[in-house]
């Protein structure tokens, strides 16, 4: 009912409404493997212990979006305004026909019939938030014995966290049972250099372990920018140089994703279609973009139906 609908967290930005349209041509298969949907709100109501309320973002506008930018498939990521209640990343992964996988939230009660439903759904992987903005992060212990769980299931756990936690958790990470996903290139601090020790100690920890890296979120990462706003097509430069290092250190590991709706962005939000025309920035030859666009993301989310 809508009187009972939560107001947004003072000062949200809504995602843009009228993308433009990406002069950089996405291959055909491109997969965004990293978006979420909000809701919306009346059929999917938010998680009380969520720490943001954002704009709906629905399944069908998402699906706009990916035609829009000429995306063939979607990651959908269960977002922490939704806790553990998976039902809004379902239905939307269900209603992709086959062109949507997930990665959810679960409690380390889960049961193995839920996670069987979810798998049967198109889930894959379950996501461990470590960013105290966002969640308060389940004890090791719980998240250990989620991911024993998750295991024979041949999902993978996806990783989000701030960089200067790494040193602290990344025994952890590689005690972990299943492969690894890094949102957001672990979320560098790019005012620093990118041959740095926190960088490089970023890339040492992929290079030896089973790890794949989301070279995404330049909006969230950029100090400097420019903005891709305004028919910006060379935005966020700052970053620029760490996205291109884990494409050309790990051209089968590296995956990219919008990161549609932008929760929780402060300062502007993003034209999508400018976003789109950040890609070559960082992969930088045809053959390095169909392993980051196409190739890789369907090993990890569609494996058998290769391209
Ligand atoms: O969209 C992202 O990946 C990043 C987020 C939001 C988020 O992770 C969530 O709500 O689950 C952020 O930094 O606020």
């Amino acid at each position: 009912m809508s009187s009972t609908l939560s107001p947004k967290t003072p000062g949200w930005l809504d995602w843009y409404s009228d993308p433009s349209a990406p002069s950089f041509t996405l291959p055909p298969g491109t997969v965004d493997a990293h978006c979420h949907v909000f809701g919306p709100q009346a059929r999917f109501p938010f998680a009380p212990e969520r720490k943001y309320t954002p704009c709906d973002a629905s399944r069908e506008q998402l699906f706009a979006l990916r035609d829009h930018l000429g995306v063939s498939r979607n990651v959908i990521v269960q977002a922490t305004c939704h806790g553990a209640d998976n039902s809004a990343m379902v239905d939307a992964v269900r209603a992709s026909g086959g062109r949507a996988r997930g990665v959810a939230t679960v409690r380390p009660d889960v049961t193995e019939a839920e996670l069987r439903r979810l798998d049967e759904a198109g889930v894959r992987g379950v996501r461990f938030n470590f960013l105290k903005r966002l969640v308060d992060t389940a004890p090791k212990d719980d998240l250990a014995a989620v991911a024993a769980k998750i295991a024979p299931l041949g999902w993978h756990v996806v990783l989000y966290f701030e960089s200067a936690d790494l040193p602290e958790l990344e025994d952890f990470f590689a005690s972990l049972p299943t492969p690894l996903v890094i949102d957001h290139m672990g979320r560098p601090d790019v005012t620093r250099p990118v041959d740095g020790p926190g960088f490089s100690r970023f890339l040492r920890f992929v290079d030896r372990n089973d790890v794949w890296v989301k070279v995404s979120c330049p909006e969230r990462l950029s100090v400097t920018g420019p903005a891709a706003l305004h028919g910006e097509r060379h935005a966020y430069t700052d970053v620029v140089p760490f996205g291109r290092r884990a494409v050309e250190e790990f051209p089968d590991r590296v995956l990219w994703g919008t990161d549609w709706p932008h929760p929780n962005l402060t300062d502007h939000m993003p034209d999508d279609g400018l976003l789109v025309d950040h890609v070559p920035q960082v992969a930088v030859t045809p053959e390095l973009r169909h392993k980051l666009l196409v190739a890789n993301p369907m090993r990890l989310y569609w494996p058998g139906e290769g391209v």
